[in-house]
């Protein structure tokens, strides 16, 4: 039987997305300044194809203005270099963000060095992402500052509380942890050589799963009453011959018998990492026109 409070991931992202939608009018009535959010995408992944239309739908949903650039999956890495640099100097532009993942040709760290830093709305920038680490502002990734609003939403104060964050990607688990820390939480982060990883996780009053494993972390690896946030996004064969279906890191059915509150897969951080580009665009928007957040914005 579920005990857990199920955390609503989807509802809490739409709410967001009004609430940034009316924070662009007023930007744009107050300042006459329009936020415009370019997306680039590489090749036909079908994933990163449906994840770059609707972020142009929710760029356009908020009032902002969006600029989709597709290139063919054979393109050269300068290429995809010199479009970014183009962007930079885009007056129009305020962020930009390249799909991920790029093909093998493209080495991801030089297309992401190339973007200003100030219009790097993923977060993905060395400069960001060192700001980040040393609790300094700046852009911080969509999907672990989407993960911090569900977990400050359902818990509260997090200070003090122990958290584990499941992976150390750069993307995820690096800025999640930095987060994290900066909240005052006691933050330990377990990957594939942790010995002992359900030991860990038990003594985990924030558990942030990110690793990609299907379904990894099991009910009795969860410390009862913990709050559990599932990163995962594993497409895995579904009951019917030929059907597919999503999970997450987490059994969630096991996890919510004995967690106090969970992210389901769909439904749970995906949608929030859609929401938290629109926040960062704004929030760029906002730093380079050198207007400072009313007092009730997000960030
Ligand atoms: N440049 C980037 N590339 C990628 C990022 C990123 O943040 N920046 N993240 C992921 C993909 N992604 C956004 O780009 C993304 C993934 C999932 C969702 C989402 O809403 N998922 C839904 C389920 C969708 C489905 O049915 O397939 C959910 O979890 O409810 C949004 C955005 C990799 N690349
Ligand atoms: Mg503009």
């Amino acid at each position: 039987m579920t005990k857990a409070r199920i955390i609503d991931g989807k509802g809490f992202a739409l709410d967001l997305r009004t609430r940034i939608a009316a924070q662009v009018a007023a930007l744009k009535e107050s300042h006459g300044v329009e936020p415009g959010l370019a997306v680039v995408l590489v090749g036909n992944d079908p994933a990163s194809q449906v994840y770059v239309r609707n972020k142009g739908q929710a760029t356009l949903a908020a009032g902002m203005q969006s600029f989709e650039h597709k290139l063919p999956d054979t393109v050269d890495q300068a290429t995809l270099v010199a479009l970014v640099e183009r962007l930079n100097r885009d007056p129009a532009v305020n962020g930009i963000l390249v799909q991920l993942p790029l093909p093998r040709q493209i080495d991801p760290a030089v297309v992401i060095a190339t973007i200003d830093p100030a219009k790097d709305v993923d977060g993905f920038h060395v400069e960001n992402a060192g700001r980040l680490a040393l609790g300094l502002p700046g852009l911080v990734p969509c999907t672990p500052l989407g993960c911090m609003m569900l977990l400050r939403d359902t818990v509260g104060d997090l200070r003090g509380l122990r958290a584990l964050v499941l992976g150390r990607s750069g993307i995820v688990g690096k800025p999640m942890a930095s987060l994290l820390l900066a909240a005052d939480c006691t933050v330990t982060v377990a990957h594939s050589r942790t010995r002992d990883l359900a030991a860990e996780c038990r003594r985990a009053d924030i558990l942030v799963a990110a690793v990609g494993r299907p379904e990894m972390v099991r009910g009795d690896w969860i410390k009862p009453g913990a709050t559990v946030i599932d990163v995962g996004i594993n497409r895995v064969a579904g009951a019917a011959e030929g059907k597919t279906r999503l999970v997450g890191d987490v059994d969630f059915a096991g996890a919510a018998e004995v967690a106090g509150a969970i992210t389901p897969v769909p439904g749970g951080v995906g949608p929030m990492t859609i929401a938290c580009l629109l926040l960062n665009t704004l929030t760029a928007t906002r730093r380079q026109n050198g207007i400072a957040a009313p007092d009730d914005a997000e960030a």
